[in-house]
């Protein structure tokens, strides 16, 4: 297979501000991909997997290759794709014969090295989840698939698999989670399906979180961190638009997209609010349902978003925890007495998810039951990691 030189000149820079001056990848392609209008479809997956790969593995690379530098690492990633590097592709490291035969070292390596990811975050991990943390580093850094959930208002699962089908794209059901499809692996969804209101992306994880609110016609449900609304429109979708559904967020762009998506997937139920300091008040005593889908580290999707291991510090997890806990504390407010509390992350780190439940409880004796706690582990599920704690506010 060719390099075309061109590509990899791109896909370098987009590596460095990745992994030197800690730019978000998925931001980054997308710009890319904008702003190169003739790459085809091969070229974009070429610089897609180059750099989403490097990302995943550049502390493993850096081991094989015996540098750091970036041009080094992603010409470890070539030759690992196969690829045989021509004269005008140099780097300082170890040559291709030494980077495959050091793979088989790499097995020896501590575990930091092996699964790729930062000495402190390796350290917590098996300080929170014991011997459960490696497992779920060996999942993590599986490539990704792309999931779909039918849009119940538009379609049926039925009529969604013939659709897509019927546009060469092949899917299939997954087990467990009834609106859930799951495209072949490696394939992407073409632009004009993605848009259509049909369906959305979405992991199966993230599919299993809304209905354990169980919407009911007639209800108030409060999104209270709902974002661009993954979790809202799969409310109004479960209630049939029969329930109300308030989208909160401090974010007033993600609330923008959330309309535009709410418009495409006919989710009329959907009432958008930006978060004001006093919304807590206002919407004091309304709701029946209350989801807190709330900022987190997003350890559990570090599959989609293997960059976000290399940004995390330590002080941005203690800020996450601590936003957490202020949810908690100001957003149940909003619930009525005998009204559901629930309160989830894509992290799979117990300090951001049953710790911080029990620590609520301990804080308010007799205010909350917990109703059920989901740990949904990369490692058992093949998708997403997630944290659900379902409670009802008793008084
Ligand atoms: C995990 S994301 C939500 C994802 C979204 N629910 C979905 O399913 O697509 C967390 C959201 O919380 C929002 N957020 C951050 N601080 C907040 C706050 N104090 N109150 C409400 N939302 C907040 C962020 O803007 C972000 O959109």
């Amino acid at each position: 297979m060719k390099l075309h030189r061109h590509l990899c000149a791109s896909t370098l820079e987009l590596a460095k501000s990745v992994l030197v001056n800690h730019r978000v990848l998925d931001h980054e392609l997308a710009t890319a991909f904008e702003e190169n209008p003739k790459w085809g479809k091969r070229d974009r997956s070429f610089v897609a997997e180059s750099l989403f790969e490097v990302t995943r593995w550049r502390r493993a690379h850096s081991f094989l290759v015996d540098s750091e530098e970036t041009q080094s690492l992603l010409c470890a990633q070539w030759i690992l794709m196969g690829y045989e590097l021509p004269e005008w592709c140099t780097y300082n490291g170890l040559p291709a014969e030494d980077i495959l035969a050091r793979q088989a070292l790499l097995a020896e390596q501590p575990r930091a090295v092996r699964q790729s990811i930062p000495d402190w975050l390796d350290q917590l991990g098996e300080k929170e989840l014991g011997e459960k943390w490696e497992p779920q580093l060996s999942a993590l850094n599986q490539k990704p698939s792309v999931f779909l959930r039918v849009n119940t208002l538009l379609s049926t699962v039925e009529d969604t698999l013939d659709w897509l089908s019927e546009h060469n794209v092949q899917a299939s059901r997954i087990e467990g989670h009834p609106h859930a499809l799951a495209l072949e692996p490696g394939k992407i969804l073409p632009k004009s399906l993605r848009l259509d209101g049909r369906i959305e992306i979405q992991d199966p994880s993230s599919q299993y979180i809304a209905p354990l609110l169980d919407p009911q016609p007639g209800q108030r449900i409060i999104d209270a961190c709902s974002g661009a609304g993954g979790k809202a429109l799969h409310l109004a979708a479960l209630s049939n638009n029969e329930a109300r559904v308030f989208a909160m967020d401090v974010d007033q762009k993600k609330l923008k997209q959330l309309q535009y998506r709410a418009k495409r997937a006919r989710a009329t139920a959907i009432s958008p609010k930006p978060i004001t300091e006093t919304i807590h008040v206002d919407f004091a005593d309304v709701a029946d349902a209350l989801l807190i889908d709330s900022p987190c580290s997003g350890l559990g999707t570090l599959k989609r978003q293997p960059d976000l291991k290399w940004r995390l510090k330590p002080s941005s997890l203690d800020r996450v925890r601590s936003i957490q806990a202020e949810l908690l504390e100001n957003y149940p407010q909003m619930l009525k007495s005998g009204g559901k509390l629930l309160y989830a992350t894509c992290s799979i780190l117990p300090s951001e998810n049953q710790d911080q439940i029990t620590k609520l409880m301990e804080k308010h004796p007799g205010k909350y039951r917990l109703l059920s706690q989901h740990n949904l582990l990369p490692s058992e599920t093949g998708h997403d990691g997630f944290h659900a704690s379902l409670l009802i506010k008793e008084a």
